[in-house]
């Protein structure tokens, strides 16, 4: 695992975007941009092309907004091109229409899609209104192993540590599937939705934890201190299905970028191990080092998605929207399943100002 910390979300995004460009994606110039050799060799390595396109998994949410930005940017600048790039996206709400502005499919249009050259035949976001939603998510997971499987995936995160939609809770062998959302989910998520619950969908579509550790590399950006107790428990705890993006420990070339922020709940020895760990590997002239020949299940040909059940009467299909619905009365917060400490930790705000000192200052000595 690679865990990067930056200042704050802008530099955590600039590196997240100039990685991926660095990385993989061929420079419009064919010149030398990309700094370092071995990014270099990669680059010149993959070479994608119509008949081998480079497969980049996509997210949403706010945190991936200003990678998006530094893309964009990027991309008029004349440093890269998105001709020979297809891409999935993570998730998309069920049961609301595409051109809803804050469908995913609106918002990748509105941030990414709209501003660069990716052709369009080759993006590929889950239908959240398909007629069968089970036989939708397993055409997604057939369609990822006919591109050859994802070559990178970047993702964000909630502040339970869900991954794409994948919930507390989620079999970390999961595949795309229909889910429920928890209620903290609906509930940070309301913000999108003028802050009226009842607004929010209930349901998702979403790739699997398993569709995700497929990926030859997964690339995850995490800011805020709100999201601080979600990377502790990524990074210090164990593979756990209540924080899914913990199993990302399983994965062989995982990478979270970071902004200061989320890193309070960190102990000091390990926020300081891998930032030793980074110095190194800038002194060795690289950023992540990825075998050439890929070791993801997918080659391996153990990719199997569920079939879907196909019964007359048992068609997974969106469910009418009652917007006078209440929000999941009967789920419990998040903050209710954990310990006290815990839960206080979560709300940022509450936060001690001794606690946040305490933090600081211990880093700042060190
Ligand atoms: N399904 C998405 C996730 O893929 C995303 O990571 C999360 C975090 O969003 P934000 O970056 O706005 O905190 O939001 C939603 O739940």
């Amino acid at each position: 695992m690679r865990l990067i910390i930056r200042d704050d979300a802008r530099s955590a995004s600039q590196y997240i975007a100039d990685y991926i460009i660095g990385a993989y994606l061929p420079c419009l110039c064919s010149c030398t941009h990309v700094a370092n050799s071995q990014t270099q060799d990669r680059v010149q390595a993959f070479k994608p092309t119509p008949d081998k396109p480079f497969v980049l998994g996509l997210p949403t949410g706010s945190s991936p907004v200003l990678i998006y930005q530094r893309l964009v940017q990027r991309f008029k600048a004349g440093d890269i091109s998105f001709r020979n790039v297809v891409t999935f996206n993570m998730d998309e709400y069920v049961g609301i229409p595409r051109e809803h502005p804050e469908s995913y499919h609106s918002f990748m249009y509105k941030h990414f899609f709209s501003h660069v050259d990716v052709d369009p035949a080759n993006i590929n976001i889950l239908n959240g209104n398909a007629p069968d939603l089970e036989a939708e998510c397993y055409q997604y997971e057939e369609k990822i192993k006919k591109a050859g499987g994802v070559e990178l995936f970047l993702g964000g995160i909630g502040p339970d540590g869900h991954i794409a939609f994948n919930e507390p809770g989620s079999s970390l062998k999961s595949r795309t599937r229909v889910k429920t959302l928890a209620y903290d989910t609906i509930m940070a998520n309301s913000r999108f939705f003028g802050n009226d619950l009842t607004q929010v969908p209930r349901m998702a579509l979403t790739v699997g934890v398993q569709t995700v550790l497929d990926a030859r590399e997964v690339v995850i950006i995490i800011t805020g201190a709100h999201k601080a107790l979600a990377l502790q428990k990524c990074i210090e705890g164990g593979v756990n299905h209540m924080w899914t993006l913990s199993s990302l420990q399983s994965h062989p070339h995982p990478m979270l970028v970071v902004d200061e922020d989320a890193t309070l709940e960190l102990q000091v020895k390990t926020v300081k191990y891998f930032k030793s760990i980074e110095r190194v590997a800038d002194e060795l002239g690289f950023s992540q080092l990825l075998p050439e020949k890929r070791d993801s299940v997918v080659e391996d040909q153990i990719f199997l998605s569920p079939v879907p059940q196909q019964s007359k009467n048992s068609t997974l299909a969106v469910p009418q929207l009652d917007v006078s619905r209440s929000a999941s009365p009967v789920l419990e917060p998040m903050s209710a399943r954990l310990s006290d400490d815990d839960a206080k930790a979560l709300q940022g705000e509450e936060l001690t100002e001794e606690l946040q000192l305490t933090s600081m200052s211990a880093r700042v000595a060190g």
